[in-house]
């Protein structure tokens, strides 16, 4: 009986001494601290099953390996470097795993997965009404996502994208025009192509543009800072010293107005408009209604996940026509020969440009090479677990793959896989096309895929035909490549070109 008792009121003492002198207070406190988080750190690292996962040493211990990794922009290298050096599955954080296999895509990514988005998402959820507002894009529970996705999935149907033809069409002659007024002059046309995909995507989504070709002005990015860190965002915000332009919030902000000014009109004057806005007001109308916040998430996220993407892929195709001259020439002769016999209209449908194989290829060749987004696809491992590329992971982990990676997977697209070559679409045999469009991931894969995709295959696959049937394009920077910067976003800079009309060529 006095053992306790002599221990109870040992512990009191400690409690009484500790409380009484609050310096040796925090210093206790402190040692626990680290010493809890060193006994994590170190399970966490040496966890059986992720500790038998080759990557580089301080990925182990801590998720600011790849943070400190990518700040540079340069995750594609990184990561190809990663799986080069270590093999198809790479420890590239504590728990955090990047896989290079094409077996596993289907497991990850598959129809049915239970593998969620993770955390990472979050950062793109913008603010509404000072709450925040995940989209169709970043939101992470499946009951969610399906609700949000249902009552616009017929919106994105093919018969709505050609009914949206015309405001890709109202676009194409500014564009066509500006490069017309700038013939044999030095243009960046990395910034044209990102106005035009910006413009185009205002209109499909309230028939208004932007006006970036007319204005010729930068349009707002996310801010590498931002990408994926949740909390320097929010810090970024609460400080009130520098003021990073949001993005989120501009978006979120210019799709109030433009609902605010649909709605100040009569509706005689919208009512057979075949925009998002139109039409989702016209579902409302029929009995089908959506919060005012449903729509603003909608409308706001067409912008962000719609505008960019594009831009980048219309850039990606330019630069590698310009950069293999062989492929140019052959896309020109076919657009040119389907020209000559009345299959072109003066604006290139989009049922036309499906008809012409050698472009198509061109484009999704070139999409494959460059893809937009050429970061990790994080989702979480279900609690059930499971083994991929022979270890067996917990649930909790999260596993990604890269499109940027995958892409040049020699055992899918053969041994020239780094190379811009669009035959191999048209010139192998019906199942390697199949088994490389499985593990095409340009627009994601499976469960979330991307439901714009037809959306930009329209845009990207009218502009194309027109742009090389009026027009030659040449390099001509000073530099022989252009630069990509990738946070999340694989953007390019320096697509310098000097154009000249081909109007007599025709
Ligand atoms: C070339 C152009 C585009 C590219 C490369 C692209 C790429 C992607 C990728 C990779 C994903 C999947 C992301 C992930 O799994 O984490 C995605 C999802 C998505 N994209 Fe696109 N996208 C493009 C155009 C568009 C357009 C034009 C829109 C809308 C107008 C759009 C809307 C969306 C939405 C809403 C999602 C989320 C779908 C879901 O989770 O259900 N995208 N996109």
């Amino acid at each position: 009986m006095s053992e306790p008792n002599s221990h109870n009121s040992s512990a009191a003492r400690l409690i009484i001494t500790l409380s009484s002198d609050s310096s040796l207070y925090y210093a206790v406190l402190a040692v626990l601290v680290v010493t809890y988080s060193l006994i994590r750190t170190l399970s966490i690292a040496f966890k059986p099953g992720l500790s038998s996962i080759p990557g580089p040493v301080f990925a182990k211990f801590s998720s600011l390996y790849r943070p400190w990794k990518l700040a540079n922009g340069d995750a594609p290298q990184f990561y190809r470097e990663l799986h080069r050096r270590y093999g198809k599955i790479v420890r590239t954080g504590p728990k955090t795993v990047d896989i290079s296999d094409p077996s596993a895509v289907a497991t990850i990514y598959g129809i049915n997965t239970k593998f969620l988005k993770s955390a990472f998402y979050d950062t793109f959820s913008p603010f509404y009404q000072e709450t925040v507002m995940p989209s169709m894009f970043s939101i992470r529970d499946p009951a969610q996502h399906r609700a949000l996705r249902r009552p616009v999935a017929q919106k994105f149907s093919m018969s709505s994208i050609r009914a949206m033809e015309p405001f890709a069409d109202e676009c194409t002659d500014i564009f066509l025009d500006s490069m017309r007024k700038m013939e044999g002059q030095v243009v960046d046309l990395g910034d044209w192509l990102q106005w035009y995909a910006f413009d185009v995507i205002g209109a499909i989504t309230f028939q208004r543009r932007f006006g970036f070709m007319e204005k010729q002005e930068d349009v707002p990015t996310v801010h590498k800072w931002l990408m994926g860190n949740k909390w320097v965002a929010k810090l970024l915000a609460a400080q009130p010293f520098v003021k990073i332009p949001d993005p989120l919030r501009t978006i979120v902000k210019y799709t109030q107005e433009c609902m605010d000014e649909y709605d100040s009109r009569p509706a005689l004057e919208h009512s057979d408009r075949p925009d998002f806005l139109a039409w989702l007001r016209g579902e409302a109308a029929k009995g089908k209604p959506m919060s005012e916040r449903d729509l603003v998430n909608h409308l706001s996220n067409n912008l962000l996940a719609g505008s960019d993407t594009t831009g980048i892929s219309l850039r990606a195709i330019v630069y590698f026509l310009v950069k293999n001259p062989r492929a140019y020439k052959k896309l020109q002769a076919e657009v040119d020969a389907a020209n000559r016999t009345g299959k072109l209209s003066h604006y290139v449908s989009y049922a036309e440009c499906l008809e012409l194989p050698y472009p198509q290829a061109v484009m999704k060749e070139a999409m494959r090479c460059h893809p937009g987004v050429s970061y990790p696809l994080e989702r979480i491992v279900p609690d059930t677990g499971v083994k991929l590329c022979g270890v067996q992971l917990e649930g909790g982990t999260i596993v990604s793959v890269n499109a940027a990676v995958i892409h040049h997977d020699k055992s899918i697209f053969g041994e020239d896989a780094a190379l811009f070559r669009p035959e191999r679409w048209t010139e192998s045999d019906e199942e390697r096309v199949k088994f490389m469009d499985r593990h095409l991931m340009t627009f994601g894969y499976g469960s979330r895929t991307c439901i714009g995709k037809n959306i930009s295959i329209m845009e990207m696959g009218k502009l194309i035909p027109q742009l090389v049937r009026d027009f030659d394009i040449e390099w001509a920077s000073e530099r022989p490549e252009w630069r990509v910067k990738t946070f999340w976003f694989a953007k390019q800079y320096g697509l310098i070109c000097r154009l000249r009309s081909r109007k007599e060529k025709k």
